[in-house]
């Protein structure tokens, strides 16, 4: 589905990305890294929003970079891990919006598509907010709203950045279980950067990680990440276990003391 290959930017003469590449088919693949890996970058350029130097990216076949906006856009959503919107549209409004690669211009939006607003507001629990002004709400609601827009999109691939910021404990629960009923359900593929490594085993198939703007490895399957990875990763030493069936990940805090 999604091939990456030896991509390169740079911001000014600042190299970001270095040669990356990986590979993702199905699923919902995570991008893990420190701060600054190069990890919204990344999402950027294969959204699109920001243009690769160099290297190839392409779904299914078709060369992403030389798409026309609207195509593009009808193939790939992109959720910023920051936005800000300041006229003051309701919350209706703002996830119609993320109808528009599929509304005809002249005509504007539909009642289908009015129904779908309707829809993903009802199944992120967030129906109560549809006509606050975007602008009122708290930061977790903002994201809430802004992941409302990226399922409405309807794209085959859904890019997210860091959906779980801003979001308390149960929503970041919410968030990524839609995310995941949708990317089964309607056979989307989706690519997201997190910052906790357990959300990423609960949830994702692939984990990618992400160093000084290198993919470190092209595949990783989250069942072979290993202690040694999360020491390369973060420089820090971790303990994995296994709950319930489920693989966990905490931090050696003996190992945690000896940096302080
Ligand atoms: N608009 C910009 N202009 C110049 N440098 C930038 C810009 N945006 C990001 N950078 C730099 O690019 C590098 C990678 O940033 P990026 O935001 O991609 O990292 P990240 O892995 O998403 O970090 P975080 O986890 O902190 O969000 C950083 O060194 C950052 O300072």
């Amino acid at each position: 589905m999604l091939r990456i290959e030896n991509i390169n930017f740079n911001y000014g003469k600042n190299k970001i990305l270095n040669d990356c590449s990986f590979k993702l088919d199905s699923g919902i693949g995570c991008i893990l890294g420190p701060n600054g890996a190069g990890k919204s970058t990344i999402l950027k350029c294969i959204s699109g929003i920001v243009p690769v130097k160099s290297g190839s990216i392409t779904i299914d076949g078709e060369k992403t970079t030389q798409m026309k906006y609207k195509d593009r856009s009808r193939l790939i959503s992109y959720s910023p891990q920051e936005f800000s919107i300041n006229f003051p549209y309701t919350v209706f409004e703002v996830v119609l919006m993320g109808r528009n690669p599929h509304v005809n211009f002249l005509a504007g939006p539909s009642k289908k598509d009015e129904q779908k607003v309707t829809e993903i507001l009802n199944l992120l629990k967030i129906s109560h907010l549809k006509d606050k002004e975007f602008i009122s709400l708290s930061g977790g609601q903002k994201r809430l709203v802004m992941i409302a827009t990226a399922l409405i999109q309807d794209a085959k691939l859904m890019i997210f950045d860091e959906p779980t910021s801003f979001l308390d404990y149960k929503n970041q629960y919410l968030v990524l279980s839609v995310i995941e009923k949708i990317s089964k359900e309607m056979n989307k593929t989706v690519l997201l950067s997190l910052h906790d490594p357990n959300l990423a085993f609960l949830f994702c198939d692939n984990l990618f990680l992400m160093k000084n703007g290198k993919i470190l490895s092209e595949i990783a399957d989250k069942n072979s990440v290993c202690p040694e990875n999360f020491q390369e990763l973060y420089g820090i030493n971790t303990k994995f276990a296994d709950i319930f069936g489920q693989k966990v990940v905490l931090p050696d805090k003996d190992y945690l003391k000896t940096m302080i």
